[in-house]
């Protein structure tokens, strides 16, 4: 198919498009680069413009008439959601209306939309199913769960097929070493420890050790970049061979918390960290972990890299051969 990507050149974008090429896929990305790199497209083409650039959008859906859109441009950081709220309300609301009205101006009637488990808030029920109650707690997830809201109501006028997909906590890279997470000033765990690991950070703090879970870290479902790509190559070809609106959890079903994060990290690195043990951080649920039966039937979607020390592995490999990708 002919693929419009945007947000290719971010962390999970550039992941999906390689895999879309690979699949045999004709991918165009678009981004700005605001937190994306040009090298992160190995070479796809790339449109550096601005969601909100109606005219540049416009133009490359009339040039590309593409068969399919994935939709991954967005603001990421929880904690910058809840102290600058409009910016994410702006950026991922806003644009993606004015994304789905130009599709429609460009008949392009099917959509990938990267969306989060922050829609669930502080779920009543781990693990959490795609029906559980959507009560975000920080602007982050609000602003995901309005588009979400207008991609539905789009697809229920008949005028767009979509799948949804609800991802978890995201981490690891490439097991080829031609991909990774490179935006600086990182707040993820699991890059800020690689990087602690690698002697660009002084220490690591724990955010909040009163929670209620087993030791009193937040617990999440931490799920390899390359079996959420794998995700979006399925999601495309259940829309192409005519599949209905889907929206879908994208974790493995069970947790690790922030204490056992560490430990996997200096499992790999072979030395102890240095952590802080600090106040919760803003705007963080106690425990997301998915209930992943939907994809995994919907799509037949498996895992490959469930295993946390892989995540951790290909994540402090990556980190170690940054910088050059800054
Ligand atoms: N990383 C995670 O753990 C995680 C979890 C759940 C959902 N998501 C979602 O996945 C998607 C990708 O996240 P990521 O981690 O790869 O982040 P990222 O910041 O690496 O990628 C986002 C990309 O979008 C581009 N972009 C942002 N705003 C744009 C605009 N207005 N116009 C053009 N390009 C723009 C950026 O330059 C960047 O390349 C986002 O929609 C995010 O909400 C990520
Ligand atoms: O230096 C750090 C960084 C994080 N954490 C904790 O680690 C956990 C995971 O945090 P982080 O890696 O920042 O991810 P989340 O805040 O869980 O959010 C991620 O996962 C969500 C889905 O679960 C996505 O929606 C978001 O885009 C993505 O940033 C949280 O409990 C944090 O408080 C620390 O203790 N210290």
């Amino acid at each position: 198919m002919r693929l419009l990507v945007t947000g290719g050149a971010g962390y999970i974008g550039s992941h999906v498009t390689r895999q879309l090429v690979e699949a045999g896929h004709d991918v165009t990305v678009y981004d700005n680069l605001g937190s994306g790199f040009r090298w992160a497209t190995l070479g796809a083409p790339l449109v550096e413009a601005d969601l909100a650039d109606t005219a540049r959008l416009d133009a490359t859906l009339a040039a590309g008439r593409f068969e399919a859109v994935l939709h991954f441009a967005a603001h990421i950081v929880v904690p910058e959601s809840v102290a600058d709220p409009l910016k994410y309300y702006a950026n991922n609301t806003r644009n993606t209306l004015g994304l789905l009205q130009a599709l429609l101006r460009h008949g392009v009637r099917r959509l990938v939309f990267s969306s989060t488990a922050a829609v669930y808030g502080t779920p009543e029920h781990i693990p959490v199913s795609e029906s559980a109650p959507l009560l975000p707690i920080n602007p982050y997830g609000a602003s995901k769960l309005m588009s979400e809201r207008m991609i539905s109501d789009l697809a229920a006028t008949g005028a767009l097929d979509h799948v949804t997909l609800r991802y978890f906590n995201v981490a690891g890279a490439d097991p080829g070493g031609r991909l990774g997470q490179a935006t600086p000033a990182a707040t993820h765990l699991i890059k800020v420890a690689c990087e602690l690991a690698c002697g660009k950070r002084e220490r690591i703090d724990v955010f909040g050790t009163d929670y209620p879970t087993p030791d009193g870290t937040c617990v999440r479902d931490y799920i390899h970049v390359e079996d959420l790509a794998r995700a979006h190559v399925l999601a495309l070809d259940h829309l192409a061979a005519g599949g209905q609106s889907l929206t879908l959890n994208c974790g493995y079903g069970h947790g690790y918390s922030v204490r056992e994060v560490l430990a996997a990290v200096e499992r790999q690195h072979g030395q102890a960290l240095t952590v802080r043990d600090t106040d919760r951080r803003p705007g963080d649920p106690a425990a997301l972990v998915a209930d992943s039966s939907r994809i995994r039937s919907a799509l037949g979607w498996q895992p490959q890299h469930d295993d946390l020390d892989f995540i951790v592995r290909t994540a402090l490999d990556w980190e170690r051969s940054l910088p050059r990708a800054g």
